[in-house]
Parts: structure tokens; sequence; C-alpha cells
């Protein structure tokens, strides 16, 4: 077994066990009655209210769950996935010609850090909206906001059509599920549309190559995703690991032909003020195979300010969170993926009321706004 640099080893405690559990239990939900034609969201009939039922407990019980029946055309799934496999065959220095950095915050990048261990992938990410709004500052007195454009390789010239036309559908099987997740809450089903106006959602192709040491390092390193919901493509290799929030165990979720992978993000978890979490995931890699995937990050406006919905609290169930801008969360987020920190990125819980109070030893009273 060859070894890898030092940049890619993860610490003793989170390195992989390389037998697997695999999840049994992942929901797996069929969309199927969206698409009947004598239903809608906006009127729920029986087969709707069970399939809301179906949702919030998995979104409850678990934070994942995949989706069939979901509405995206396969070949367009399929053309985005053989132009992932062509742009990554690529020598380094054609992907490099389409790089990210400080100033074009999307393109392809290949030194991506989770908690400051170095990722064996690499990606080319796109916006779904182009131009996206952005700040350019984490700073919070710095108001500056530009625009980002994604960046398109020349090869292979199909690339930049099969990305948009991808995302595009994705896009309406994520506002779809928004609404279910609404009438799982007990809210009017567009609750959450308004968020996602001039949205900074972007989708990312992944490649993990076939890695000498999978024992040692990750895919993807174990973390939340902070956005409101993923949607999630994976292959047949399989990899994606879930921490299972009855124990705790690293299980992995199995590939199943066609199917999205549906997780909550952090976003969510402050909507609905903690009824339904972010679960933890990572992507273990193995010495043979290379794998490839696709998550469509579900993003809202950069102006959005993140908060438990008034909703969905009450002097019974008081606000857990501040609220925090997400565009200044993202600007941070985007900018620490640059350096190996020191500290801890920034996280929701920063922004707990609780943590909040903790910190000042007491001396504040909470404030349930
Ligand atoms: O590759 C995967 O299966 C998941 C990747 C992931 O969790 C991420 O990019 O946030
Ligand atoms: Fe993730």
């Amino acid at each position: 077994m060859g070894e890898v640099d030092e940049a890619f080893v993860q610490a003793l405690e989170h390195r992989p066990k390389l037998s697997v559990t695999e999840a049994e239990g992942i929901p797996l939900i069929d969309l199927s009655a969206l698409s009947a034609t004598n239903t809608s969201i906006k009127n729920p009939d029986s087969t709707i209210r069970d399939l809301v039922v179906e949702i919030g407990n998995a979104c409850k019980n678990w934070g994942f769950f995949q989706v069939i029946n979901h509405g995206v055309p396969t070949d367009k799934r399929r053309s985005i996935e053989n132009m992932a496999r062509k742009f990554f065959e690529q020598p380094l220095e054609e992907k490099r010609k389409v790089r990210r950095d400080e100033k074009k915050v999307v393109g392809y990048y290949d030194t991506e850090h989770t908690k400051n261990v170095r990722d064996w992938k690499e990606v080319f990410d796109f916006v779904v909206e182009s131009p996206c709004l952005m700040p350019t500052s984490p700073d919070p007195e710095d108001k500056e906001i530009a625009e980002t454009y994604n960046q398109w390789p020349d090869y292979p010239p199909e690339f930049r059509e099969a990305c948009e036309e991808y995302a595009k559908e994705v896009e309406k099987l994520a506002y779809k599920l928004m609404e279910l997740i609404a009438l799982s809450l007990g809210l009017p089903p567009d609750s959450f549309n308004g968020f996602f106006k001039d949205q900074t959602t972007f989708v990312r192709l992944n490649h993990y190559p076939p890695c000498p040491a999978p024992h040692l390092a990750l895919g993807v390193g174990r973390h939340k995703d902070a956005g409101a919901l993923t949607v999630l493509a994976q292959d047949d290799v399989g990899g994606l690991e879930v921490k299972r929030k009855s124990d705790g165990e690293w299980v992995r979720v199995k590939p199943t032909p066609d199917a999205y992978i549906i997780n909550v993000g952090d976003i969510i978890q402050v909507w609905s003020n903690d009824a339904y979490e972010s679960v933890e995931h990572r992507v273990m890699v193995n010495s043979e195979k290379e794998r490839f995937s696709i998550p469509f990050f579900f993003f809202p406006s950069h102006y959005t300010m993140v908060k438990p919905l008034d909703e969905l609290t009450n002097e019974q169930n008081p606000a857990k969170y501040r609220a925090y801008s997400w565009g200044k969360f993202l600007t941070t987020r985007k900018g620490s993926n640059f350096k190996k920190l020191e500290v801890e990125n920034v996280q929701i819980y920063h922004f707990r009321v609780q943590e909040l109070a903790d910190k000042l030893d007491g001396a504040l009273s909470i404030n349930n706004k």
C-alpha cells in the first residue's frame, strides 16, 4: 500500500474503517405522486399528504433520504456525467485554465481542505444563476457586492450546455422538495421560495481518483452542508457515509441507480429551529476505482438573514439562533478554502443563543427574539 502526502492524512479518530456498514433504513422515497396529473402540492390530496409525512419523518430521523421518480430526465444526468468524465480526464494544465482563485470563486480546484485536512478529490464548480451576487469580503462593515460569472472550459465543447440544462432540471426538484418540507413543518408550501430569488446555488462536479491509502485519507472529510438542501447524484461506486443519528455509527449510502440523495443543510436546521438537523457525512475513497458525484447545493440569496422562522417559534419554543447573514457566512467559508486555518471554520452553532449566553458566562439574560 503506497503512502500519501501528509496533508491528506486524517487524525486517528477520523480515519475510515475499511469495513462498511450499509445503511439499512435510509429512507427511499417515491415522488411519483408529484407528477400525477390530478395532484398538486398547492392543493394536496391524500397521496401528497402521505408523501409529506414520509418526508417529515425522514428529515427528523435521518436528515438524509433518497428519492426515485423525481422527474429529472435521465438523459440530462447522463450527459453531465459524461462531460464530467471527459473534463477530468484532461491533463492538469488544461483543467487549471479554468481554476478557481480568491477572485474567481467558481471553476476547477484540486486542493480543497475540510477541517484543515486535504480532500482526495478534484472539483469543478459553477453557479446556477450567472452572474451571481455575493459580498466580496467577510467583514460585516464592508458592504461591497460583486458579480460572479462562471468560467467554462473549451473542452469538452458541449460542457456548458450540459451543465446548464442539468442544473435547470435539478432546481425544479429542489423547489418541490422545499415545498414538501414546508408542508411537513405545518407551513404553506411556498414559505421558503422567496429566499431563493437571486439564489447563490452552485453545482459541483466531484472526481475522486483511486487513492493508494484509503485507510488514511478521505475523499471529503466529515462535514455538514452549510446551505438549505443538497441534491446529490452519485455513481455506482459508493463511498458516501452518513453519521446515523440513532447511534453515531458511520453508515454507507448504497448507490441506487438514478436516485438522488437529499440532505437537510444547516439553513433548514436554523429555519426549523432544530426540528430538522443537518447531519454529518464524509466520503471514503478506494484504491481501485475512481468515483464521480454531483451535488447541487441549494443556497438562498446573499442578502438572506438566516434565522428561525417566526411561525415555528413561540414562548415555549424560543428561537435557538440569532440571525446571521448568509452572504457573509458564505464568503467567510469560501475564503477559508484557500488557506489551511489554525482555527475552526464558521459554524451555525456560533449563532446559537445558548452559545452566546455561555460565552458571556450567564451575564446575559436570554433574549428570545
Ligand atoms: O461525493 C459525495 O457523495 C458527497 C460529497 C459531499 O458531501 C459534498 O461535496 O458536500
Ligand atoms: Fe456534503
